[in-house]
């Protein structure tokens, strides 16, 4: 049985008993999408995150979004990636790599990886020269409110602190303004090179879903999503609120355990 209930303005919570029925929302839910935003513009742009997400997201590998799914159509990005070598185990490329992405039928060129071979901070730079020059010729859409690119879908998970992409509680690089990809040196989490989207450009996607599960992640989902009159940066997913878009939190039932009663209504 699925359990939800909206709990602010603008951001819906999607609860499911179990982690596998969680990984099927999901997939019904990124397989609507895609099809949705084709048909609407031809094209599905997705940026991914790694950590737990991943393997979630390994429904999308079998029957039946597996054949129906116009993988052809899809362009995938990485929401943050740690700076190390794409064969490595930090890897986020890696690990969607070797849990679905090597599975799926897409077109290589539509993979836009993030280059291991600079420094963070040229990486961070070349990936950004990339996604302008798809904004320019249309591929990623454009953000009429604040000229960002309008990803379809930016796919997230959260950390124990509260960190989503590479965006840290209370860390400076929650202030970009100007640079849709930046670079720290110093994350918490090991390791601490990282290249990350910046929030104006997570804000302004079309969709955005952070995905969460497990009992150890309950106090800092009730913090994200419940109203604690925390301030925003301690707990940076609580800043993701898109300025044109929706925001829906997939959680098991472990992870909602912590959440105030307006979100745990049957459905
Ligand atoms: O370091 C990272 O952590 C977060 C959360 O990972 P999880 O394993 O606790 O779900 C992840 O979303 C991010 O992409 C990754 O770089």
């Amino acid at each position: 049985m699925a359990l939800s209930g909206a709990c602010r303005d603008g951001m819906e919570v999607r609860i499911q008993e179990s982690v596998e029925e969680l990984s099927t929302d999901l997939a019904d839910y990124i397989s609507d999408l895609s099809e949705a935003t084709i048909k609407e513009r031809g094209a599905f742009c997705i940026a991914i995150s790694g950590g737990s997400l991943v393997s979630l997201m390994r429904t999308l590998i079998s029957a039946p979004y597996i054949k129906t799914i116009d993988w052809a159509k899809w362009h995938i990005f990485w929401a943050d990636e740690r700076v190390v070598a794409k064969n490595h185990v930090d890897s986020n490329y890696r690990l969607a790599k070797d849990i679905f992405l090597s599975k799926i039928p897409l077109v290589p060129s539509h993979l836009h990886s993030i280059n291991d071979s600079l420094t963070a901070e040229k990486a961070a730079n070349e990936y950004e020269f990339v996604i302008r020059q798809l904004v320019r010729t249309r591929v990623v859409g454009v953000s009429e409110i604040s000229d960002c690119p309008r990803f379809d879908l930016i796919l997230l998970g959260m950390g124990y602190d509260g960190h989503v992409a590479s965006l840290f509680p209370n860390h400076s690089v929650l202030n970009e303004k100007d640079d849709w990809v930046t670079y720290i040196i110093d994350s918490p989490k090991p390791p601490p090179e990282r290249i990350t989207f910046t929030l104006p450009v997570i804000k302004s996607a079309a969709n955005v879903a952070v995905v969460v599960t497990g009992s150890n992640k309950a106090d800092i989902v009730h913090m994200a999503i419940d109203d604690v009159g925390l301030e925003c940066p301690s707990v940076p997913a609580k800043m993701i609120q898109p300025i044109n878009g929706k925001l829906i939190w997939f959680l098991d039932k472990s992870a909602a355990s912590k959440l105030g009663g307006a979100s745990q209504t049957s459905a």
